[in-house]
């Protein structure tokens, strides 16, 4: 169930009072506790007694110890297969805290309230949970599905920026991949600010849960959501090894910069589509600077992606706009080229 809250939160309770946990657990970062328990907290109303519990922000604590962290916990405060877990964040703590749910006495319910626009757009939806192990991105994780999503879209008017504009680029993905109509409204819009997106928040989370339930393990259809990822996530890995981190947004606008070009190298688009959907691509995210990495490198960490089989890299590319293909076998000259075109791209006129 995918629902937007009203303003005294009684869809959220009265989703509590039905499932009627034993104990509630509510998960935030230090930015959510700040910004986001503020509104969340006086409006909760429940029996059940609840524990708040706090991890540090950002992709490099997405990882392995912050989940035992948790998992210590749950044992310290009882957890039990009736507990619940609240989990009010970004895609960080979405991830991370469906991952440890999800795993814990194999298992206890979570719900989650997404408070980025990446979150609400994406990370909310679908049941991908997991954390980055040895710098590779959501290597470990389940497939397990939040029991409600309530999103507000008040939450996004404390986040910064960047962070919107991350988010907007997995909006931007849901038009190219799904649905021409969502492209053109989001790539002309003048800026990308809480106003201006509103409007537009459910369309992408529509998108995103019809994907999911025709495809929830990623058998086929699903794999079209990755578009700009098997490029973007290598590029992402390579920056939280430097300790140098990127929004996931930001890596994913430069994936599907990186992609869209390979799917004219690929005879999927002409040059025309291609270099119109770059340019407008280009006009809301900045430059990421990659040439001090090697193309080897990045082929590499490709090598890890979860859509390869039998050694091969498996893309998910647009054959025009608003629709995609997937499973695209391409040789590593044309990731080569590619790389070389992004990495030379403002030289170009
Ligand atoms: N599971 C999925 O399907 C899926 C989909 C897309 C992305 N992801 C994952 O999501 C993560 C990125 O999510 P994200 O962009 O939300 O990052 P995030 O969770 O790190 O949030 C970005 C920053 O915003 C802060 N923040 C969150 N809400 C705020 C608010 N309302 N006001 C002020 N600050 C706030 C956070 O503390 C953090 O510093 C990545 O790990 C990515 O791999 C998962
Ligand atoms: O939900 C999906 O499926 C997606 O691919 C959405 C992506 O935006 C998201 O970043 C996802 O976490 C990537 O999945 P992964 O399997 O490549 O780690
Ligand atoms: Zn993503």
């Amino acid at each position: 169930m995918i629902k937007e809250l009203d303003k005294d939160f009684s869809s959220l309770n009265e989703y509590i009072g039905q499932l009627s946990p034993s104990k509630i657990f509510i998960l935030v970062d230090e930015n959510t506790h700040d910004h986001c328990l503020p509104i969340l907290m006086p409006n909760l109303e429940t029996d059940a007694p609840f524990e708040i519990i706090e991890i540090e922000a950002g992709e490099e604590n997405k990882n392995i110890g912050t989940a035992t962290q948790l998992w210590e916990i749950f044992s310290e405060m009882e957890a039990d297969r009736k507990s619940l877990l609240i989990n009010l964040g970004g895609g960080v703590v979405t991830d991370m805290g469906g991952f440890v749910a999800s795993t814990y006495k194999r298992g206890f319910k979570f719900i989650n309230i997404p408070t980025t626009l990446l979150a609400m757009c994406d990370a909310s939806i679908g049941g991908k949970t997991g954390i980055d192990h040895q710098y590779l991105k959501n290597i470990i994780g389940t497939f397990a599905l939040p029991e409600a999503i309530f999103f507000y879209p008040k939450f996004l008017e404390t986040l910064k920026f960047e962070e919107l504009r991350s988010g907007f680029a997995e909006m931007l993905k849901h038009g190219l991949i799904a649905d021409g109509n969502h492209w053109n409204d989001l790539s002309s819009l003048y800026k990308v600010t809480p106003e201006d997106v509103a409007p537009f928040i459910s369309r992408s989370m529509a998108i995103k849960n019809d994907v999911v339930t025709k495809d929830f393990k990623e058998e086929n259809i699903r794999k079209i959501l990755n578009f700009g990822h098997t490029i973007g996530h290598a590029v992402e890995s390579l920056f939280l090894r430097k300790g140098n981190l990127i929004p996931h947004g930001e890596a994913v606008a430069l994936g599907m910069i990186c992609e869209t070009h390979l799917a004219f190298l690929a005879g999927l688009i002409d040059v025309e589509v291609s270099s119109t959907i770059i340019t407008k691509i280009q006009r809301f995210f900045p430059y990421i600077d990659i040439s001090e990495f090697r193309n080897e490198d990045i082929l590499n960490l490709m090598f890890n992606d979860k859509k390869n089989q039998d050694g091969d890299i498996n893309f998910s590319l647009i054959n025009g706009v608003g629709t995609c293909a997937y499973d695209q076998k391409l040789h590593a000259d044309q990731i080569n080229l590619t790389l070389d075109f992004y990495k030379n791209i403002n030289s170009k006129a």
